[in-house]
């Protein structure tokens, strides 16, 4: 039993992924064709990931185990690792460059910074983490997953400004949108692009991100739903390209 405070992935904005079909883990819930049903739900992440798929099994795994012992993630996400967190986190990866670098803001238990960089082993991916017990389980999962494309920095990501630049700055469940804009577009070079995985309520948000956009000289935000595998629902995506100075 958990005596621990979770703190992780529980404890966002309405997640992008909502109710409403099956997702990929009730696939394998309790059932006369459980067998059938859990092959099936692995036939389809593995298809989906392919080569990927060895590492994001591996970190699913640890997560569901020790990352909800430790209180990464709180027990009620276990039974929905891959639906709301695996393939929503995935959802944002056809939107990043395929080499180069992303910042991803806010990792946690690593979502989406880990699943992007098992996905995109030509990408840099830098996960910007304040918390120091969150640091340790991305270091420990960097290393189980043998990703030599991660790099853990222990701060707030308004720290790192003007300290490096990035091709695509990723955040889930991090902060509202002109937050975002604020410490996510300096950690941009020129023409770069934030890449947000949001709730489905983000519209409410674009008024007051719109003032800091402008100020910032960035462009607007497009708001678009990302698609993984069928049995998930869409995820929202947020894209705003960096124009100007941004400082
Ligand atoms: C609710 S958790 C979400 C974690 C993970 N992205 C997910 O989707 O499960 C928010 C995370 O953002 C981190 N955070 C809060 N403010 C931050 C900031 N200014 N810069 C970087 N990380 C921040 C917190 O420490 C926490 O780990």
């Amino acid at each position: 039993m958990n005596s621990q405070p979770h703190d992780g992935a529980q404890a966002f904005e309405a997640p992008p992924v909502q109710d409403g079909g099956p997702g990929a883990d009730e696939l394998s819930s309790e059932g006369p064709d459980d067998v059938s049903r859990e092959t099936a739900a692995r036939d389809a992440a593995l298809a989906y990931f392919g080569q990927a798929f060895a590492k994001v099994e591996l970190f699913a795994n640890r997560l569901a185990s020790d990352g909800e012992e430790r209180g990464l993630i709180g027990p009620r996400e276990v039974d929905r690792i891959w639906s709301r967190h695996i393939y929503n986190s995935a959802a944002v990866v056809p939107y990043l460059p395929t080499t180069g670098s992303v910042a991803d803001l806010g990792s946690g238990a690593g979502l989406p910074g880990i699943v992007i960089a098992a996905m995109l082993p030509s990408v840099q991916v830098m996960l910007i983490e304040p918390m120091e017990r969150r640091c340790t389980w991305l270091g420990e999962m960097s290393d189980a997953l043998e990703l030599s494309n991660v790099e853990v920095k222990r701060g707030r990501a308004e720290e790192f400004h003007g300290a490096f630049e990035v091709d695509a700055v990723t955040a889930r469940a991090v902060a509202s949108l002109d937050k975002l804009a604020r410490i996510g577009l300096p950690l941009l070079r020129e023409d770069g692009e934030l890449v947000l995985l949001k709730g489905r309520n983000v519209e409410r948000e674009v008024p007051a991100a719109r003032k800091v956009l402008r100020r910032l000289g960035a462009g607007d935000p497009t708001i678009l739903r990302a698609a993984t595998i069928p049995v998930v629902e869409d995820t929202v995506v947020v894209r705003v390209p960096r124009r100007g100075s941004a400082r």
